[in-house]
């Protein structure tokens, strides 16, 4: 790595550092420096993940993360990348037409996976001729056939799914993929994918993945930016007490995997940063 590569990193982590529990922290100036972080992290996860096990099973969401993935679809990651060992899947969906602009797969479709050399049918979006209900049913089905086949891994201590990468977003209220505060899906044990019908955020019918599915993958990031959320990252990241603890960001919380949250300094301007070493 050039000198000036690497002392234009070392400023970018200046504000990074790991949280006693809450995983690593990556603060950054602004959204570009974000971006430039978030593409090169990811890139670093697909190619051990490829070398380790022959392929990268990632799992996006909605919202401005897709936004802030675009380096990915420039250099040199559009070339570095070994986007045919790439299986994609959504950690949530919206219950809409693929056409439609409300669709997480039509986000990233048109923002990152038509810019980039991805296998058509690696892709595994949602079927959208479903109900919500039968399309989380469908979803988790078409899951275990890919943990079968190992093309998804799987955990070493129950029969969760362990996706080599689940991207978050965070909403203001600390939700994330399409688990809500205080909504009864954040107790789910069982199923793998469900469904809900009462969205705050619209659209109302969405499917996720349920916090088991989470909190088994080998790495989970929360993207998080904007002074909107700052109270929300203080509440998921800090220690605030119990009344938080239900928070659906802070029950983002992976039993082996590696938890990274990328925060521009907006998002962490609430957080208490005694709470961290560099
Ligand atoms: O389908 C969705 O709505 C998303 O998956 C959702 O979980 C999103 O990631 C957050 O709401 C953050 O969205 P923003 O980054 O746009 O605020």
């Amino acid at each position: 790595m050039l000198i000036v590569e690497l002392l234009n990193l070392l400023s970018r982590m200046a504000h990074s550092g790991v949280h006693k529990d809450r995983g690593e922290l990556r603060i950054h100036e602004n959204l570009d420096e974000l971006g430039t972080d978030l593409a090169e992290y990811i890139a670093e996860l697909s190619e051990a993940s490829v070398k380790e096990r022959g392929v990268f099973a990632i799992a996006i969401s909605g919202g401005s993360l897709i936004g802030l993935m675009g380096k990915l679809c420039e250099a040199p990651y559009n070339k570095t990348v070994d986007w045919a060992k790439w299986y994609i899947f959504w950690a949530d969906e919206r219950v809409v037409a693929k056409t439609h602009a409300d669709s997480n797969y039509k986000l990233a479709k048109d923002g990152l996976l038509s810019k980039v050399p991805v296998v058509p049918s690696h892709v595994n979006s949602i079927n959208d001729s479903l109900t919500a209900e039968e399309a989380a049913d469908d979803y988790e089905f078409h899951v275990r056939q890919l943990v079968k086949t190992r093309t998804i891994n799987v955990s070493d201590i129950s029969d969760c799914p362990k996706f080599d990468l689940i991207l978050l977003g965070m909403g203001s209220d600390g939700h994330v993929a399409s688990l809500f505060p205080n909504h009864p899906v954040l107790d789910e044990k069982d199923e793998w994918v469900t469904f809900i019908t009462d969205s705050p955020k619209s659209p109302p019918e969405r499917i996720t993945f349920t916090l088991p599915v989470i909190n088994s993958a080998s790495n989970v990031v929360v993207v998080v930016t904007g002074e909107s959320k700052a109270e929300a990252v203080h509440l998921a990241i800090d220690d605030v007490g119990a009344d938080c603890l239900s928070l659906p960001a802070r029950l983002v919380q992976p039993t082996k995997g590696k938890l990274a949250w990328f925060l521009d300094k907006l998002a962490a301007s609430k957080l208490d940063g005694s709470q961290f070493s560099e």
